[in-house]
């Protein structure tokens, strides 16, 4: 005998459902208000409790048009690539960031975006970036020498590798010298970089900000950095023209990617918003993500031991070239593990142009969606002891449900456009660098500031050890 059918229980109203129109569970004000200088401080630790306690998708409770916080590997991946048409980057995110890159790659939509991304794509294909593999180690060089000097042997890592990567982008994309040369001084154009982002950010987290075009204090300090950055690329483009006048230059105006914007026919105010935005996004993120990894390997012996063995049987004592990147698998597992445990670019907005279903959850069109590679790539589902740093994930397993819930880079048509550059950069400039040498931790892991990318609070101080 079957037992008779129970009535299904009454559905528990949504305890959100005044708050937001999106139907799942989500914070309440109160508990947004109470979280508010904890995100203010550091943004991370709630993004993690929020994906943990609520799931895949989560709406805040906010006026106007909905925001979704979305964690689930297939929702991510339905807005990033498999439904990407119906995502632009009209988002707080991005509209700040335009500020300082005006309309390049990473901030426009539509016919503009697809032009350029055409036209500069030539710049980034795999084949073409040995010349990047010989600039990282010139920023290799850098950072060893101010390792090498440097009292008791220990550096601020952050700092000078900001510095190193700047310099890898002017000359690897640019044909110029952004640390030493004519352009602008290495020093002062980090600075700019930072003041305006600084300005950025804090337009991001606090929308109420005075609108753009009134004189605070904040707006007349991003005037001064949009004032730095865009006489650097007026130095590099007056250059360029100078040097294509008085006859065929070098790599020549068609390969680099200054080249390859001129010749597209972009006008001299696209070609500076297209800089500004490789310049930003090319060099910090790189930085970043060097800094953090050397800090996992300062505190993994044991992962620098795999890794001097690679080295010593692949390198043999000479300096890594780009026909090693692929046979060096170990450093590069390093450079993935990094990249998973401190994705630089920590959140990946979206505005919905459409309605949509993400992981069974409606989202309607207008809503602003947020994905995180950091919440992502702490998935426990996907990755067993998420906070391990753990290289054999990248050697040992198929990569499986991975693949997917790995975004350090986006995904889709929107993917990075230096991926490839920033991994041949990465592996090259840590093989150069532990060729030799070891590091080890000077002082406590830094707290993380999720800024527009991930920076190290207070720098990143690790002393460099002669191989025993
Ligand atoms: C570890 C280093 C890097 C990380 C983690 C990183 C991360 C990302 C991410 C997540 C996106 C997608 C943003 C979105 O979908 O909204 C992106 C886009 C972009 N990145 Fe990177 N990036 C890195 C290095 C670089 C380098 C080296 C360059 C240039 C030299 C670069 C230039 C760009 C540009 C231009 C875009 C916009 C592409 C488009 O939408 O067509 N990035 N990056």
């Amino acid at each position: 005998m079957t037992a008779p059918a129970q009535p299904a229980p009454p559905a528990r109203p949504r305890r959100n459902a005044r708050f937001t129109p999106v139907e799942a569970e989500g914070p309440l004000p109160w508990h947004m208000l109470a979280a508010v200088p904890g995100i203010m401080r550091d943004a991370l630790p709630f993004l993690e409790r929020t994906a943990a306690r609520y799931g895949d998708v989560v709406p805040f409770p906010v006026r106007g048009r909905p925001a979704v916080l979305v964690n689930g590997v297939a929702g991510v991946r339905r807005v990033l690539q498999d439904n990407h048409r119906a995502y632009g980057k009209g988002t707080v995110q991005y509209t700040s960031l335009s500020l300082v890159t005006g309309a390049g790659l990473l901030t426009t939509d539509g016919e503009v975006w697809r032009a350029h991304r055409r036209a500069a794509q030539p710049a980034f294909h795999r084949d073409t970036l040995g010349h990047v593999a010989a600039e990282s180690l010139r920023a290799a060089d850098l950072v060893r020498v101010e390792w090498d000097t440097a009292p008791g042997r220990v550096v601020d890592v952050d700092d000078v590798v900001v510095r190193a990567t700047l310099a890898v982008v002017g000359r690897a994309l640019l044909g110029a010298d952004l640390v030493d040369g004519g352009a602008a001084d290495g020093h002062r154009l980090v600075a700019a970089v930072h003041e305006a982002l600084a300005v950025v950010v804090r337009r991001a987290q606090q929308p109420w900000t005075a609108p753009p075009g009134l004189p605070t204090p904040a707006a007349r300090r991003l005037e001064r950095a949009r004032r730095t950055l865009d006489d650097a690329c007026a130095t590099v483009l007056a250059d360029r023209r100078a040097a294509l006048a008085a006859g065929p230059h070098g790599r020549g105006p068609g390969h680099d990617v200054l080249g390859l914007l001129l010749a597209a026919g972009l006008t001299d105010g696209e070609i500076r918003d297209e800089l500004v935005t490789l310049v930003i996004a090319g060099h910090e993120t790189v930085a970043a993500s060097l800094a953090w990894t050397l800090r996992l390997l300062a505190e993994h012996p044991e992962v620098v031991a795999r890794v001097h063995a690679e080295l010593d049987t692949v390198l043999d004592g000479r300096r890594p070239g780009w026909e090693d990147v692929p046979r060096l698998p170990v450093v590069r597992a390093v450079v993935d593990e990094g990249l998973r445990l401190y994705p630089p670019a920590w959140v990946v907005t979206r505005r919905a142009l459409e309605d949509d279903v993400l992981d069974g959850v409606a989202v309607p069109a207008g809503s602003l969606v947020i994905t995180s590679p950091w919440v992502h790539h702490r998935r426990p589902d996907v990755w067993p002891d998420p906070e391990r740093f753990d290289v054999d994930r990248w050697l040992d397993r198929a990569p499986g449900a991975r693949r997917d819930a790995y975004i350090p880079f986006g995904a889709g048509p929107r993917l990075c456009i230096g991926r490839d550059f920033a991994l041949v950069e990465s592996v090259v400039v840590l093989a150069d660098l532990l060729r030799d040498r070891s590091v080890a931790p000077a002082g406590p892991r830094p707290a993380v500031v999720p800024s527009v990318t991930l920076r190290p609070r207070g720098g990143m101080h690790l002393a460099a050890r002669p191989r025993r």
